[in-house]
C-alpha cells in the first residue's frame, strides 16, 4: 500500500535527513517508525504526502508513484495528525471535525453529521463537545479531535507523527488502547511516528527502528525485542526488552488459572468443605448476577456462624482485565490493587485469574513464539527471566 523504493532526501543545506530507504507497509497495516530525535521519522511521513519532496528514490501510494499524483488529490485519501494537532481555534469542535469533508465539497448537513460520527468513535460526545472550542478541551481531548479531523473523509492512510505525545502517560496509554480498539475495525494503513519505544512496540503490527538516516530494523515487536538486528537496535530498545514485551503479549484464555469460585448465595459451610477437598485457601466469589466481587478466605468461611453465607463474608475486590489486554496492564492492575492475582473477563464474564506465575509463562510463550520465527538458539532468554 505504501512502498518507499530506495528514497533519499538531503536538504538544501546539504542535510542528509534519509538515505536509500527501502521498504512496504502492507493495506491496512499499522507501522510505527521510532528512533532517535533527528533521525528522519518526521522527513519519511512528510514525503509521504509530499509535504517534502524526496530527492531520488520511489514512492508508491496504492500502487501509484506520488510524484505523479496530483498533490491536492493525493492529500485526500491521506489523513495527517501531528502532536500540536492544528485545530482551528476561533470554529467549534463541530466544524473542525467537519473541515476535509467540507473541502472535498461535502454538503454542510453531511459533513457535520459524518463529524459527529467521528467524534462518538473517539470518544467525545457530539452534543457536550462538538459546540465547544478547541480552548475548552483537555489536551487529551483536543488529540482525539485530531485523530477524528483525520478520519473524517475516510481516508484509507493515516500519517501520525507523535499523536499522542503531548499528554501526560495515563491519558496516552488510554488513548492508544482507543485507537488500537478503532484500528481493529478501521484497518487503515498506518504510519505512526514516534520517539517512545514502548509506544512502537504496543501499536506497530511492524516497526522500523531508525538509525541516523537509515532503517537498522524493521519487523514485528516481537522479534525486534527478540532479536535487535544490529547492536545499535540492541541498545535502543534496552536491557528491558524482556519486561516491553508485556505490553506486547496478549491475555489469552489458556494462561489462567481456575481458582474455586464461590457465589454469595452458597452457604459459608459448604464453600468451606469445597475449599477443603480443592486444597485451596481462597476462593474467587461472584455475585448473584456471576460478576465479579472478590475474594473469600478458607480460613473465614470455616470460622463462619451456622447459617451464614459468602456473601456476609466476601472481600470486595475489583481488580479485572478484559481478555486481549495486554499483560503490562494486568501486572499494573495487581500493583495497584496490591493483589496476587487479576480476574480476567470477557465483558462481563468471568473466565478466571491471571497469577505472576501465570504471567511469568504467558511472557515465555510470548518469547518462544518468537524464537520459533527468529531462531530460536538466538534469542536471550536472560532477559526475560531477569523481567
Ligand atoms: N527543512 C530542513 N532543512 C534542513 N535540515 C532539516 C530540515 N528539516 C529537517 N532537517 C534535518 O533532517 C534530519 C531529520 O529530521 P526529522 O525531522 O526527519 O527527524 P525526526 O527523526 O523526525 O526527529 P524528531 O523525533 O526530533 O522529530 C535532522 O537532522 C534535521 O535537523
Amino acid at each position: 500500500m505504501i512502498t518507499f523504493d530506495h528514497v533519499t532526501k538531503r536538504y538544501p543545506d546539504g542535510t542528509n535527513a534519509v538515505n536509500d530507504l527501502s521498504f512496504e507497509v502492507a493495506e491496512g497495516e499499522l507501522v510505527t517508525l521510532v528512533g532517535p530525535s533527528g533521525c528522519g521519522k518526521t522527513t519519511t511521513m512528510m514525503m509521504v504526502n509530499r509535504l517534502i519532496e524526496p530527492t531520488s528514490g520511489r514512492i508508491l501510494v496504492g500502487g501509484e508513484d506520488i510524484m505523479a499524483t496530483d498533490p491536492v488529490r493525493l492529500r485526500r485519501g491521506i489523513g495527517y495528525v501531528i502532536q500540536q494537532v492544528g485545530l482551528f481555534p476561533h470554529r467549534t469542535v463541530l466544524d473542525n471535525t467537519a473541515t476535509v469533508p467540507a473541502l472535498i465539497g461535502w454538503k454542510k448537513a453531511k459533513a457535520r453529521a459524518r463529524a459527529a460520527e467521528l467524534l462518538d468513535l473517539v470518544g467525545l460526545d457530539p452534543g457536550t463537545y462538538g459546540p465547544r472550542y478547541p480552548d475548552q478541551l483537555s489536551g487529551g481531548q483536543r488529540q482525539r479531535v485530531g485523530v477524528a479531523r483525520a478520519l473524517a473523509a475516510d481516508p484509507p492512510v493515516l500519517l501520525m507523527d507523535e499523536p499522542f505525545g503531548a499528554v501526560d502517560p495515563v491519558v496516552r496509554e488510554r488513548l492508544q488502547s482507543q485507537f488500537l480498539e478503532l484500528q481493529r475495525t478501521m484497518r487503515k494503513t498506518v504510519l505512526l511516528v514516534t520517539h517512545d519505544i514502548e509506544e512502537a512496540v504496543r501499536l506497530g503490527g511492524r516497526m522500523a527502528v531508525y538509525g541516523p538516516g537509515r532503517v537498522e530494523q524493521y519487523d514485528t515487536p516481537g522479534a525486534v525485542l527478540g532479536k535487535p538486528a544490529t547492536p545499535y537496535v540492541a541498545e535502543f530498545v534496552g536491557a528491558d526488552r524482556g519486561l516491553k514485551r508485556l505490553s506486547v503479549t496478549e491475555i489469552q484464555q489458556h494462561d489462567l488459572e481456575q481458582p474455586p469460585i464461590a457465589r454469595f448465595d452458597v452457604p459459608a459451610a459448604r464453600a468451606a468443605a469445597y475449599l477443603r477437598e480443592e486444597g485451596a485457601r481462597w476462593a474467587v466469589v461472584l455475585d448473584e448476577d456471576g460478576a465479579l466481587h472478590g475474594w473469600v478466605g478458607a480460613a473465614e468461611l470455616a470460622g463462619a456462624p451456622e447459617g451464614g453465607t459468602v456473601r456476609g463474608l466476601a472481600h470486595r475486590m475489583n481488580a479485572w482485565v478484559p481478555v486481549g489486554a495486554p499483560l503490562k496492564q494486568a501486572f499494573s492492575v495487581m500493583l495497584q490493587h496490591d493483589a496476587g492475582w487479576v480476574a480476567v473477563l470477557d465483558g462481563a464474564r468471568f473466565l478466571g485469574v491471571l497469577t505472576p506465575a501465570r504471567l511469568h509463562e504467558a511472557l515465555r510463550r510470548s518469547v518462544d513464539a518468537d524464537a520459533r520465527g527468529v531462531g530460536r538458539g538466538d534469542v536471550d532468554f536472560d532477559s526475560v527471566t531477569d523481567a
